[in-house]
């Protein structure tokens, strides 16, 4: 089985690409001649599946939902064709904008009230959606109950009827281009992006910019769209829609389209189709009493042998590293450097009968260094959970650049400036290194579905623009040469440069790092030093979170204490060091025995107390 991933890589090269791609599709293109008629209706059915495999490919394969009610939104595009076309005598092309908003529609109905709950939930939830829109179409009198809707007339192209098989093969043949072409196009965009940013940690993508619920109820009607446009064509093959046609087997057998070929591969679509579709029509011969145990065989020993899929996405994913890097110029605040820029007033966080964060108070100035320290527990992170929008603090204040951030989503507050970096690097370990900057940059990315769709220049030419910026932001955090890497294969220093990278390419004013040397070497933490001190050149605000007292004292001109959720103290490192009360908070004694309580002195008592000076030390 190496032989596919081999056989996957070479197919990447252009040389051996162009050429297969051209003979695959001088098959596709020939095959009705070369088949029978039988065997052609064969290949349309594939390329039926090949349609409905596109769809949830978006939704499961790149957006991670887990969805086992699709053939649903297949019903849903048959019945309104059959019910337009046989009900109404509608034009059968009239139907197919119409089959596709209902689709839509229906996926948004199923999406957004939905998309807040975790993926075994929503697999139950998208289970029970199928089964009522089958019931539903076998109990009601207009869907024609168990016997279905007929459709009378086939549609009519140049006055030339669509009705035979080898038409309709080549009309699915078509739409299948379509669709793959519209959702490669949307694969590769800021859109594709975001799909998976949230499959691969939705709270971390939202944290750096990414719309989730918006991007997942996105791809649930891209998903709908797509089976509605196979339920229409679908419906005017088969001549009759009956609720038969959309069972949960019909809802698994889509899903092994993607399971079979390879979660977010558009060849591997088509392979799985050809698998779904193909085989049990391979094995008729053998006759009915072992086909479908042979089929179901076949299925086990392709998942055994190949768990991700036939052909899964590509190991080195899309976006190439830039030629050339463009450095963005900084937002535009109303704030003089040195000026408030984020003010935060009476910050109270209470997680039931935990009272995290009690009536603190920060204010960091354009263009600060400011250290935030404090004991493990002391609530350190909640005050950048309720500054960032992670969670909705109690009480209290967050002024940004003069405009309130309280009530906030995560990734509004990205829009306004503010990124953040996570304790322990959160990256989209399965996407390149690049791809991880691109995500970043969602928040001030302006194209919408209908241009990332059509590739229109200026959505083109915003890409080609982020592309450079990911490289100026990559060779900023000295990561160009891994560009292409996925992020998972980075060694732990190289993972937290890229995390800062992420969060620096949404542009932010103000850069908020929770422990960012935590479990680092000494000369990773030198280096990152280095790193924190040309943002602040650059004129990005930094507030950093850090038990290392060596590291905040070489950085930050200013340093907040915290303890049992108040502030302590603040005041400059050396004050901070001095003062009696932030030794007793971290070591529990007076100042007097603190050389005897802990020899390197680390304020933090941290997970990465290797460097630190005692408390005196340093100034
Ligand atoms: N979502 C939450 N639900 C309940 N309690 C929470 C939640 N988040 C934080 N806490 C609690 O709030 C307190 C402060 O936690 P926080 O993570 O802010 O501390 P910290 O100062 O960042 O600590 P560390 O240095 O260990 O990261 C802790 O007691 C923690 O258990």
């Amino acid at each position: 089985m190496r032989g596919i991933s081999g056989l996957t890589g070479l197919l990447d090269s252009a040389r051996v690409k162009i050429p297969s791609l051209a003979v695959f599709a001088v098959v596709l293109l020939a095959f009705p001649s070369i088949a029978d008629e039988y065997w052609t209706d064969v290949g349309v059915k594939v390329l039926l599946y090949v349609v409905l495999g596109l769809g949830i490919n978006v939704v499961v394969g790149y957006a991670g939902l887990l969805d086992l009610g699709y053939s649903a939104f297949f019903a849903v595009g048959g019945y309104t064709t059959a019910i337009l076309v046989g009900n109404y005598g509608v034009n059968w092309w009239l139907t197919l904008p119409i089959a596709m908003l209902v689709a839509a529609i229906g996926g948004y109905l199923i999406g957004y009230p939905t998309l807040r709950l975790r993926s075994d939930y929503l697999a139950i939830v998208t289970l029970g959606f199928g089964e009522i829109v089958r019931v539903t179409a076998n109990n009601l009198e207009f869907t024609g109950g168990p016997d279905g809707v007929i459709l009378p007339f086939r549609p009519v192209l140049f006055g030339y009827e669509l009705a035979g098989t080898q038409s309709m093969y080549y009309l699915v043949l078509v739409i299948a281009l379509v669709v793959g072409l519209g959702a490669t196009s949307l694969t590769r965009s800021k859109i594709g992006r975001s799909w998976e940013s949230v499959r691969e940690d939705e709270r971390v993508a939202e944290a750096v910019g990414v719309p989730s619920i918006r991007v997942k109820a996105l791809a649930y009607v891209v998903g709908g769209v797509i089976a509605g446009v196979a339920g229409a064509f679908f419906a005017t093959y088969i001549g009759i829609v009956s609720p038969t046609s959309f069972t949960f087997l019909t809802s698994v057998l889509i899903l092994l389209v993607v399971l079979i070929g390879g979660r977010g591969s558009l060849v591997g679509v088509f392979l799985g189709a050809l698998v779904v579709q193909g085989t049990p029509e391979v094995l008729r011969s053998i006759g009915d009493e072992w086909r479908i145990f042979l089929f179901a065989v076949v299925l086990i020993v392709l998942m055994f042998v190949r768990p991700l899929g036939l052909w899964p996405a590509r190991t080195r994913r899309g976006a190439r590293l830039a030629q050339s890097a463009e450095e963005p110029p900084l937002p535009e605040v109303g704030v003089a450097p040195g000026e408030p820029l984020l003010e935060v007033r009476g910050l109270t966080m209470r997680f039931g009968g935990l009272l995290a964060l009690n009536d603190v108070d920060i204010t960091v100035g354009r263009g600060e260094v400011l250290g935030v320290i404090g004991p493990n527990g002391a609530g350190k992170t909640t005050v950048f959970n309720c500054v960032t929008g992670v969670v909705r603090p109690t009480a209290g204040k967050v002024v940004l650049g003069g405009e309130s951030l309280i009530g906030r989503h995560p990734h509004q507050v990205v829009q306004r400036g503010m990124a953040r970096t996570f304790q322990g690097a959160r990256l989209f370990s399965d996407m390149s290194v690049v791809e991880n900057v691109l995500v970043g940059m969602t928040a001030r990315m302006n194209s919408g579905v209908l241009t990332s769709l059509l590739r229109l220049p200026a959505q083109r030419r915003e890409e080609q623009r982020a592309g450079r910026q990911a490289r100026y932001w990559l060779d900023f955090v000295g990561l160009s040469d891994k560009a292409t890497r996925f992020a998972r294969e980075l060694s732990y220093g190289d993972q937290r440069r890229l995390d800062i990278a992420r969060a620096l390419a949404s542009n932010p004013l103000v850069l908020l790092l929770d422990e960012p040397a935590a479990g680092m070497n000494p000369s990773e933490k030198a280096d990152l030093m280095e790193l924190i001190g040309r943002i602040r050149d650059r004129g990005v605000t930094v507030v950093l979170i850090e038990h290392d007292m060596a590291f905040v004292m070489g950085l930050c001109e200013r340093v907040l204490v915290i303890e049992t959720g108040a502030k302590l103290t603040e005041g400059s490192p050396y004050e901070v060091q001095q003062d009696p009360r932030v030794i007793e908070a971290y070591l529990g004694v007076d100042e007097d025995d603190e050389g005897d309580e802990d020899a390197d002195g680390d304020l933090g008592a941290g997970p990465d107390d290797t460097t630190a000076p005692t408390l005196t030390k340093g100034q």
